[in-house]
């Protein structure tokens, strides 16, 4: 079974979405990719989201740029949790993929996280925290990933002196 869905709009999205999956694989969570659109491939948006349950993943993350529809199309679609990657699009700098992916009507959430590179690293944590309540190996992966970040910020200190 593998844990983590990723999915993305369009191929021009890997290069951002690449940053969750290599989290994914620092904290040895199982993942799979996959290109949907909610907007170009709107059959299989529905479907992939009405059968992620039952092919055992745990959350779902979904990056989208511009119009970014595809997280709250799945949210639509599932009572996994999906987590929202905004895109940073050219025209707009990711403003619109951002307000288009958080501001969802009520009963339908996406967890939003922050736009581009940044974002899509937290979005991978934060499905690891999630998928985490189950998964001991997760829980401490992360503690030592929080070990490695506060032992850097230290040594980073280290140097202004
Ligand atoms: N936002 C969506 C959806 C969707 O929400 O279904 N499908 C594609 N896209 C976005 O269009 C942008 C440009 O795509 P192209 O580079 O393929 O033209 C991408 O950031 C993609 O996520």
């Amino acid at each position: 079974m593998t844990d983590v869905a990723i999915v993305m709009g369009s191929i021009s999205d890997w290069s951002t979405m690449k940053a969750t999956a290599d989290m994914l694989t620092e904290l040895g969570v199982s993942y799979e990719t996959q290109i949907i659109s909610a907007h170009r491939m709107p059959m299989e948006m529905v479907a992939f989201a009405q059968q992620a349950q039952a092919k055992g993943y745990r959350v779902i993350i979904a990056g989208a740029g511009g119009a970014a529809h595809l997280p709250g199309m799945l949210a639509a679609n599932t009572i996994l949790p999906v987590i929202g990657v905004p895109i940073q699009s050219k025209a707009l700098n990711g403003m619109d993929s951002l307000l288009s992916i958080v501001q969802m009507p009520s009963g339908v959430p996406v967890a939003t996280v922050a736009i581009g590179q940044a974002g899509a690293v937290n979005a991978g944590i934060l499905a690891t925290q999630i998928c985490g309540l189950q998964i001991p190996a997760y829980q401490t992966a992360l503690t030592t990933y929080q070990q490695k970040l506060h032992q850097k910020a230290v040594a980073s200190n280290e140097q202004l002196n």
